[in-house]
This record gives C-alpha cells, sequence and structure tokens, in this order.
C-alpha cells in the first residue's frame, strides 16, 4: 500500500505537487492518468525516496522508503528506463543491481523470461530499441519480486504486443495481492488496465475513484436532432434532467433523454425531425473534459496567430 499525505514539490517558484494525498491498494492496478508537466514523475520519485517532499509525507507499507531494510524486494520501480549503464550487457546489468542487493542469479534468470529480453539478454544495452529498454526496466523493477510496484509510463515506446504484455503483466501482479500504480497520459490505455484511477493536473488530484465509477460518471445520453422547429421540440422534451441547447441551423443538442424518446415526443407534437444522431462520450473525450484547464502547455499556446495582412503593428513601417 502506498499512502501520500499532503505531498508537496516545489522546484523555486514551481510547484510541481500541490498538498496530494491518496493511497494506492493492494490487489487492484492503480492507474496515475494525467497530461504532461502534471506531476506524475515527481509523485513517483517521491514514493521512492529521489527527491525529497517539500512538505507532506509518503509511506510505503507503513514507512517511507528509506527506512525499508531491503527496499529493493518491498518497492520495485521504473521510473527512468534510460538509467542503465549503455557498454553493460542486460543480463550483466540484472546480475550486477542483484548482487548489490543479495538477489540470486536464479531470480536474473526468471525476470529475463518474464520480460521477453532472453533473445538480447547478452547485447549492450547501449543498441537497445526505446521498447527492450523499457522491458528493461521492468525487469529491474521485478528483480526483488517486490509487494509494490511502481512504473512511470511503463508502455512508452512499446509496439502493440508489448502494451498487452505489460496490461497483462500489471493484471497478473494486482491479481497475486500486489499494489500496482502506472503512470500514463493515456486514458485509452489505463480504461484497459486500471481498475481505480487517480487523476492528476497541474500538481493536483482532479479524480480518485474506481475506473467503473469514473466511466459511469461521464455515460450521459448526447442526441443531435435537427428539426424545423426546435424551439417547440425544446419546450416538449422540458423534463428534470434533460437539456438542449440550440445550434446553427434547427440542430439541437439534447442530453438526458434516450433517442426514442425524442422521437415520441416530436411524433406526438408533429414536430418534423429530419436528423436524429446519438452521440457517444468516449472516456478519452471525458479525461480531455476533465483536464482541460490543468494542461501545463496547449498546442494552441504554441501556435501564433495570424494577423491579418494591412493589420501589422507597424514594425518595419
Ligand atoms: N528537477 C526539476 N526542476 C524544475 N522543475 C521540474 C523538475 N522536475 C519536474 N519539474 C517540473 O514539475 C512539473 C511536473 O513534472 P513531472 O515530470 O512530475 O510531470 P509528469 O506528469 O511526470 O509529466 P510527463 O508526463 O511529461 O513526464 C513540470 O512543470 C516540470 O517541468
Amino acid at each position: 500500500m502506498i499512502e501520500a499525505h499532503g505531498l508537496s514539490k516545489r522546484y523555486g517558484a514551481k510547484s510541481a505537487v500541490d498538498n496530494v494525498s491518496f493511497t494506492v491498494q493492494p490487489g487492484k492496478v492503480t492507474g496515475f492518468l494525467g497530461p504532461n508537466g502534471a506531476g506524475k514523475s515527481t509523485t513517483m520519485r517521491m514514493i521512492v525516496g529521489l527527491d525529497r517532499p517539500t512538505s507532506g509525507k509518503v509511506l510505503v507499507n507503513g514507512q517511507p522508503y528509506a527506512r525499508h531494510k531491503a527496499p529493493l524486494r518491498e518497492v520495485g520501480a521504473l521510473l527512468d528506463a534510460k538509467a542503465v549503464h549503455t557498454k553493460r550487457s542486460a543480463y550483466n546489468h540484472l546480475r550486477a543491481m542483484a548482487a548489490t542487493h543479495g538477489i540470486s542469479a536464479k531470480r536474473v534468470n526468471e525476470v529475463i523470461e518474464l520480460t521477453g529480453l532472453g533473445p538480447v539478454a547478452k547485447k549492450r544495452v547501449g543498441g537497445f530499441s526505446l521498447g527492450m529498454g523499457q522491458r528493461l526496466g521492468i525487469a529491474v523493477a521485478l528483480l526483488g519480486d517486490p509487494h509494490t510496484v511502481i512504473l512511470d509510463e511503463p508502455v512508452n515506446g512499446l509496439d502493440p504486443e508489448g502494451v498487452l504484455w505489460v496490461r497483462h503483466l500489471a493484471r497478473g501482479l494486482a491479481s497475486e495481492g500486489r499494489t500496482v500504480f502506472l503512470s500514463s497520459h493515456l486514458m485509452s490505455e489505463m480504461a484497459q488496465t486500471a481498475d481505480h484511477l487517480i487523476v492528476i493536473g497541474r500538481g493536483r488530484i482532479i479524480a480518485d475513484a474506481p475506473i467503473t465509477e469514473i466511466i459511469a460518471g461521464q455515460d450521459k445520453i448526447r442526441t443531435l436532432v435537427r428539426t424545423d422547429n426546435p424551439r417547440d421540440l425544446l419546450l416538449a422534451l422540458d423534463a428534470p434532467g434533460v437539456a438542449g441547447v440550440e445550434k446553427e441551423g434547427g440542430l439541437l443538442e439534447i442530453t438526458g433523454a434516450d433517442p426514442r424518446s425524442i422521437a415520441e415526443t416530436a411524433l406526438e407534437r408533429r414536430i418534423l425531425v429530419y436528423e436524429l444522431t446519438p452521440q457517444q462520450v468516449s472516456l478519452e473525450d471525458a479525461y480531455m473534459e476533465l483536464t482541460r484547464d490543468d494542461v501545463e502547455y496547449r498546442s494552441q499556446d504554441l501556435v501564433q496567430e495570424p494577423v491579418p495582412a494591412g493589420t501589422a503593428s507597424g514594425k518595419g513601417n
């Protein structure tokens, strides 16, 4: 179990993590979801003692990470897949890690097998693809057979087969009763892997709930209706929980009423409807909506507004 209490991290004037509290339970995959720069890596680094909190604390199985006698057996983490000695082979890298933590050579072979590194285990890590490097990072995280596994963006650089493999691995580890904490900026990935989601934006928690609850919360029926008489249809549909907005050209966007009941109401009132399109709110849309104000850099911020001809600011005149 991981417990964060009022955890904050500032880098000078920059607040990377801002008074965050959450619990990551064993026996589940918990997804840590947020846009770039939201504070996921910083939080994960604080969990394993690589960054010192400015305030607050975080405990792993009841103790700060550094207090555990055999931390690698307690917590396995993939935080930066590139942080390896590039001249060593994957096997030698794992052997060296194992030797310094009293872990057997047998376990090294087990994790090589488990992560599918067998065919490249004797090759120099420097020549590894992003995906192979990622698998090596996961092998290191699993070396101590830890109760708690923390993986920062584990599917980064993996091909579809690799993504599936991480998904099965995470689910398998959780089914053995371990605490599994995975970060991602992709809702679609988390939706298929996690049981529980913690969503972070600009260093603050914006959602912390079982994935089923998050999906259910987004399950609003939205229907686009085109009619000759939008006003009358809106009046006729007026009921608690039903809302409608009139868009251009007789187009209505209706929430809270299913398409059939909209059609029935229109028929009763003899209002002509010539388009009726149920809209699916995808989980990805819901996530974008949830984090819209919490994205650190938006693509539009990076695009210069074009200046219409003849309205230049006077430069060069
Ligand atoms: N060592 C540092 N010095 C200064 N600022 C930092 C440092 N590390 C992180 N930050 C800033 O803190 C904020 C959170 O960064 P963090 O890497 O934790 O986010 P993230 O959610 O992991 O994002 P990403 O998905 O891009 O890795 C960002 O604004 C980042 O620029």
